[in-house]
């Protein structure tokens, strides 16, 4: 009897923790040797469960932003009320709610089912290593290839993320084409904290998928001004997002009790390329803005 994808992408022997911080080359091989392997495994566990997983849809997205986003692709000129929704609460960091409070729920219950497939999934370690998390993209190893899954990340970058984007940060226009983005899970006394950095990004758009009720103590995000170097600690109502040039600084400060869950996604340009201060800002259309770019996508991952 031969085995199914599902089960001998759960039978294969994995990276230890060790391994994988110390980047083992190893490590590489193993994501490379088994990417069509935990691909295919990932669509039968799809197909196995499709009766009990939740839908992955449109209606995750905050019913305000997803009215205002709808009516932009129908009509560019209506999105103001798109940019109307993103408050600035720091400089060059601006805030609103992403995900529906009511919906969260569902998104989470979905990636429980994800952790629960025991299929191997890579960890993000671009600074430290976060256990909890996986990465989401097609370009990155080891990424959580559910097909439904995918489908909904597809639509959170090139509907919502792309053009809220290129209408409060116009220089990130050109440097928007390729997509990444992985998932944080903060635990007191495991992962809790990332020293002051920037992103390698054009634009980082970071969401909290925190339930409400589902509290924590510590673990805001600490902002950088470079301009006034004034620091401030912000921190995330359930469902709410940041996004922020990806070259502001900020900071994980240390989670001190219970868990704090996000998405944290990326565009930049071919190769990794990010706007830099003085190029000049390109001038497009609205209706330039709402459209998904045609280049295809590299195979270039930050980390
Ligand atoms: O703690 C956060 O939400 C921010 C994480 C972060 O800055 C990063 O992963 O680059
Ligand atoms: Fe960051």
């Amino acid at each position: 009897m031969s085995l199914t994808s599902l089960n001998q992408a759960r039978a294969v022997a994995r990276p230890t923790r060790e391994e994988m911080l110390n980047r083992d080359i190893s490590v590489q091989h193993f994501w490379n040797q088994n990417r069509d392997l935990f691909e295919s495994a990932w669509a039968e566990w799809q197909a196995e469960n499709e009766a009990k997983l939740p839908q992955l849809d449109s209606s995750i997205f905050d019913p305000k932003l997803r009215a205002a986003v709808e009516q932009a692709w129908a009509d560019p000129t209506a999105e103001g009320a798109v940019k109307n929704l993103w408050e600035e609460v720091f400089p060059g960091v601006y805030r609103a709610q992403f995900f529906d409070v009511e919906r969260l729920a569902a998104l989470r219950e979905y990636l429980d089912g994800v952790a629960d497939a025991d299929i191997p999934l890579r960890p993000p370690y671009g600074i430290v290593l976060n256990r909890g998390g996986a990465m989401l993209d097609p370009r990155s190893e080891g990424y959580l290839a559910a097909p439904g899954f995918q489908g909904f990340y597809r639509e959170m970058m090139d509907a919502y993320m792309r053009p809220v984007s290129r209408l409060l940060f116009p220089d990130v226009v050109g440097y928007d084409t390729q997509t990444f983005g992985f998932s944080i899970r903060w635990q007191a006394s495991k992962d809790t904290s990332l020293r002051p950095h920037s992103d390698a990004s054009a634009v980082t758009l970071n969401i909290n998928l925190n339930l409400p009720g589902e509290g924590y103590s510590g673990s805001a995000v600490s902002f950088i001004d470079p301009v006034s170097r004034r620091v401030e600690k912000l921190t995330f109502e359930p469902g709410t997002a940041l996004i922020h040039h990806g070259s502001v600084p900020h900071a994980s400060e240390p989670i001190t009790e219970g868990e704090r869950y996000n998405f944290v996604l990326w565009l930049y340009g071919q190769h990794g390329q990010i706007p830099h201060d003085g190029i000049p800002t390109p001038q497009i259309s609205a209706k330039d803005r709402w459209s998904v770019p045609t280049e295809e996508f590299d195979n270039f991952a930050p980390f």
